[in-house]
């Protein structure tokens, strides 16, 4: 027999919240029917019309105090379908040789595994009538995979933001490919650049000097460079690399464009690169050093986000809500490792606003395959997961 709870998880992840045209009405629709069920206040904002940010609360018996906040985003990347074992949107429940089950679907891992949790955490202890010191929050936030301008880039800027009071958030992680349990007070800062050469054109047939592409090579030729340099720092960690790339800079070059005809060379010529620079360094020294290759080799530089840097939340076991996390923590014999996320998350926009924000995925032993093809999940790690918060959001919200 289907538990329940993965009944509910997979409606979820039928839903198409797939960019670039996340269905949000239904996905509204379904966490609104989720909180009349569970009986959860419930609210619903929108920075912009069409992207909403759904609240979900359970009142605390000190309504006075900071609440604590348990966020997750709804929109899911786009799937190269034929590339995938079982439709992307279908969430079949797929029977192992050991009896287990996965549950495959795009969003699976990154992230409504975790929102699903959230949702049962809390439908457990409403029934179970355990009472709450703090308001507990799940929040439901679009467009995270799209740099959550519309999203949470702006609501922790609004007045309903400040009204919910926030004093801990909990926001998303990585399942740990091992069996620690990763948990994240920093991440590194996105930072999309474009660089772009303008040179002489003329018949392809001839040998132009000052192209486009001259002037550019260099550029790209350094970056690579600085990545090998960059990976070479961390690639004796072997398997365990993967715990380390937060304390490097990474650099990808994702776009590239310029030419409109085979005999034409080109008059301008773009390469845009994905850089995450790590907290480890001075941001703006890092984008000093790209201005200055940029400059070298006479040719122009934009940046494609206004971010000057992230915060980090400071990390002290002698913070009580830190330690609350870690009693939870030891109470479900996880082995926690403090790490920097080598991705970005809403966290971020949190911290900004000067919340302290922790980064937790407590799944064990599971491939990450967050914006991978046949992303699925362990039916019986989501399970364990609910257990995990439940405790979590009592600890948390009965924390002095
Ligand atoms: C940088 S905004 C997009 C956020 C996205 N987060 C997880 O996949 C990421 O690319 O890290
Ligand atoms: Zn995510
Ligand atoms: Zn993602």
């Amino acid at each position: 027999m289907e538990p329940a709870p993965v009944t509910r998880f997979r409606k979820y992840l039928q839903i198409k919240t797939v960019q670039p045209t996340p269905d949000y009405a239904a996905c509204t629709e379904f966490l609104i029917e989720q909180a009349k069920e569970i009986g959860l206040e419930y609210q619903i904002h929108e920075c912009v019309k069409g992207k909403p940010i759904v609240i979900l609360k359970s009142i605390g018996t000190d309504p006075t105090l900071k609440t604590i906040m348990f966020s997750s985003h709804t929109d899911v990347v786009p799937v190269f379908e034929d590339k995938w074992d079982y439709p992307p949107f279908a969430a079949e429940r797929v029977k192992l040789e050991n009896g287990n089950y996965n549950i495959y679907a795009r969003g699976a891992q990154d992230m409504k595994v975790t929102g699903s949790a959230y949702l049962e955490a809390l439908r457990n202890l409403k029934s179970s009538g355990k009472h709450h010191k703090r308001t507990i929050i799940a929040l439901f936030a679009p467009d995270e995979e799209i740099y959550s301008i519309e999203g949470m880039d702006m609501f922790v800027n609004t007045e309903e933001f400040k009204d919910l009071n926030v004093g801990f958030d909990i926001d998303e992680g990585d399942p740990s490919f091992n069996d620690e349990t990763f948990f994240f007070t920093a991440e590194r800062v996105t930072c999309p650049v474009a660089f772009t050469a303008y040179g002489n054109t003329g018949h392809g047939s001839q040998f132009i000097e000052g192209t486009a592409i001259e002037k550019i090579m260099p550029v790209i030729n350094e970056i690579i460079q600085f990545r090998t340099k960059q990976h070479n720092i961390i690639k004796h960690y072997g398997p365990l690399e993967l715990i380390h790339q937060g304390e490097v800079t990474s650099a990808n070059l994702t776009m590239l464009s310029g030419g409109t005809q085979v005999n034409v060379v080109p008059a301008s010529y773009t390469a845009t690169f994905d850089f995450r620079v790590t907290p480890n360094v001075n941001f703006l020294e890092f984008c000093q050093y790209l201005k200055d290759l940029a400059a070298k080799n006479d040719v122009k530089i934009e940046f494609l986000s206004k971010t000057t840097g992230n915060p980090v939340t400071e990390y002290s076991e002698s913070d009580p809500f830190m330690a609350s996390l870690q009693r939870t923590l030891k109470k479900h014999n996880k082995k926690p490792r403090h790490i920097i996320m080598s991705a970005a998350t809403d966290a971020r926009f949190v911290r900004r606003a000067g919340i302290p924000a922790v980064g937790i995925n407590p799944m064990l032993n599971h491939k990450q395959l967050a914006h991978d093809h046949n992303e699925y999940v362990d039916e019986s790690e989501f399970l364990k997961s609910i257990t995990f918060y439940e405790d979590l959001m009592i600890e948390l919200a009965n924390t002095d």
